[in-house]
């Protein structure tokens, strides 16, 4: 797999047991980075009239006396501006050693007109936010509009956590080691990179399988091995029963979009739980998905008792306040109620479900912690999350991703923090950052399209974190595919054809 993101730390764990293996060395690492951020160089602008590379203390700046040294002995015009030197003995200093051109200082940094940018200034070492000739130096390359090629990440950019750091370069492709890092992924981070270009510089997958990673891109890799596919003998209870709790007369069509992603994200049977004074509406609307009425918790248990569902949606259009809270936490409950072989497998708590728990978090949280509770999928967006977790919310020192797993860790549940960098948390840590979608997917009724398909994939037993994070990677790849005029109503419709490839690609199909 190559799909883990590597934390500025693991990074340097990682070079650090690939050194300990042999036979490659600090500056052979260097070496084959700074190869490859020249072949990208010379592949992608044949016709630079001149390369400027702008070397920083550290190695990324040692990458950098290495492109430029290849660029200079394939003759191209190249000028390098630096920012301090390399500390004595080490590798950038190595490196800067062996090229044989005279750097001139930062604070001079000019270019003319068809000349690139080689950013090779700060990476994973990053520790403060750009200023004086750095700060200057960005500000010069995008006054000119120079193409910035970026060696590991744009300076500025944080590898951790995707945030600008005072200032950032903004460039046309970046070129990174091994694996991506968060900041690749994890917005505005992802807007600065441009193009991103994985290169492999002799970090095997035996050298990262030592980390322990727990932080992946979300895509297929991650959990098609665990895509469900129906059995030849299937029956339509075998594939999951979803709930999805319907607001009242006025509000009902959230639970409908959420009951149609549900069935077709597999689920083999869908019922809409109307109050009594809703069931007219819903029944007007719906046809393969069943309709039955809920009016309080006594309802529930009787449908939980007959119908044996295994997964529910609470929450889009069903309303803020005291009556949402009573059902979620009788759904958080409801365990007593299933004897072990019919569990159910798991809850979605969107919108007026995290909403009405904002002047008491905690009362949901003991719920789901209780060892009888379902599993909890939560799908906040921004102003959702900052409403049950506002002091992890206000916390500027916390990136979305550690915003995503504190959330997680406290409410004992997978945490879906929604936007256009998704991150998918669940509660022992283990994280995804999602990054197919596109801005064609901020439509209303978006989100209960997202939340009717995490509940689909649960009640057909995959396991929570890994259908949270399938459940995103394919709304979105259903939303970017149709692109523009995408309404929440066409969502389910286009994700047939992203599920026909899933299904079709799986390694094990029964
Ligand atoms: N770890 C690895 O496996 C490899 C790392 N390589 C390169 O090494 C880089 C990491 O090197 P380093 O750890 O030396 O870190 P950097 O070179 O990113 O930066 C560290 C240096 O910059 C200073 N600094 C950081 N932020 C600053 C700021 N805003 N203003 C002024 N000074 C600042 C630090 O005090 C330190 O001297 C990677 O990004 C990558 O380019 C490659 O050589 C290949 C292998
Ligand atoms: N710019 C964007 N790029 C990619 N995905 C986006 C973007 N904006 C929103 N989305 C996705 O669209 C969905 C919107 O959900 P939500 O905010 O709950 O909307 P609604 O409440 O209207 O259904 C989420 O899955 C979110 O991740
Ligand atoms: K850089």
């Amino acid at each position: 797999m190559s799909n883990e993101l590597l934390s500025p730390a693991e990074m340097s764990e990682a070079d650090r047991l690939t050194i300990a293996a042999g036979p490659t060395d600090g500056i052979g690492l260097m070496r084959r980075a700074g190869e490859a951020v020249a072949a990208e160089v010379l592949k992608r602008y044949p016709a630079a009239t001149h390369v400027h590379v702008l070397c920083g203390p550290g190695n990324n700046g040692g990458d950098g006396y290495v492109v430029a040294r290849i660029l200079a002995g394939s003759g191209v015009v190249t000028t390098i501006w630096a920012s301090g030197t390399p500390r004595p003995e080490s590798d950038a200093a190595l490196a800067a050693a062996l090229c044989p051109l005279k750097p001139r200082p930062l604070s001079g940094f000019d270019a003319g007109a068809g000349s690139i940018v080689v950013d090779a200034l700060y990476g994973a070492g990053l520790s403060k936010p750009l200023s004086g000739d750095a700060a200057k130096a960005v500000d010069t390359a995008t006054a000119l509009h120079l193409p910035v090629v970026a060696v590991d990440l744009p300076s500025g950019v944080s590898g951790a956590g995707g945030e600008i750091m005072g200032r950032a370069f903004r460039a046309e492709v970046t070129v990174t080691f091994a694996r991506k890092k968060p900041g690749h992924l994890l917005l505005p981070g992802r807007g600065q990179c441009g193009e991103i270009v994985l290169a492999d510089i002799g970090i095997g997958d035996g050298i990262i399988a030592q980390l322990t990673v727990s932080t992946f891109e979300n895509g297929p890799d991650l959990w098609l091995q665990e895509f469900p596919v129906p059995a030849v003998d299937a029956h339509k209870y075998k594939r999951g029963h979803v709930g999805v709790f319907s607001g009242g007369p006025s509000a009902t069509g959230a639970a409908r979009l959420s009951a149609l992603a549900a069935a077709r994200s597999g689920a083999g049977a869908v019922t809409v739980l109307s109050p009594a004074n809703a069931m007219q509406v819903n029944a007007a609307h719906l046809t393969s998905v069943m309709l039955r009425k809920a009016d309080d918790s006594v309802d529930i248990d009787a449908f939980i008792g007959e119908r044996r569902p295994s997964a529910f949606v609470l929450g889009p259009g069903f309303g803020v306040g005291e009556r949402t809270r009573k059902f979620a936490l009788a759904l958080l409950t409801s365990g007593h109620l299933r004897d072990t072989s019919t569990r159910i497998d798991g809850l979605v708590f969107d919108a007026d479900a995290i909403t009405s728990f904002r002047e008491a978090p905690d009362v949901m949280f003991e719920a789901s912690r209780q060892p009888n509770a379902p599993a909890l999928v939560m799908t906040p967006h921004d102003g959702e999350f900052a409403r049950l977790f506002p002091d992890i919310a206000g916390d500027e020192t916390l990136s979305k991703l550690a915003k995503a797993r504190a959330a997680a860790a406290r409410a004992n549940a997978i945490v879906v923090y929604k936007g256009a960098d998704t991150v998918i948390a669940a509660p022992n840590g283990r994280a995804a950052i999602n990054a197919n979608g596109a801005p064609w997917l901020a439509t209303a009724g978006s989100g209960d399209v997202l939340s009717g398909i995490v509940a689909g994939l649960l009640a057909q037993g995959m396991a929570p974190f890994h259908a949270a994070c399938a459940a995103v990677w394919i709304h979105a790849e259903a939303g970017r595919r149709f692109g523009p005029g995408l309404i929440a109503e066409d969502l389910p419709m286009a994700m047939v054809p992203v599920l026909r490839e899933l299904v079709e690609n799986q390694p094990d199909l029964r």
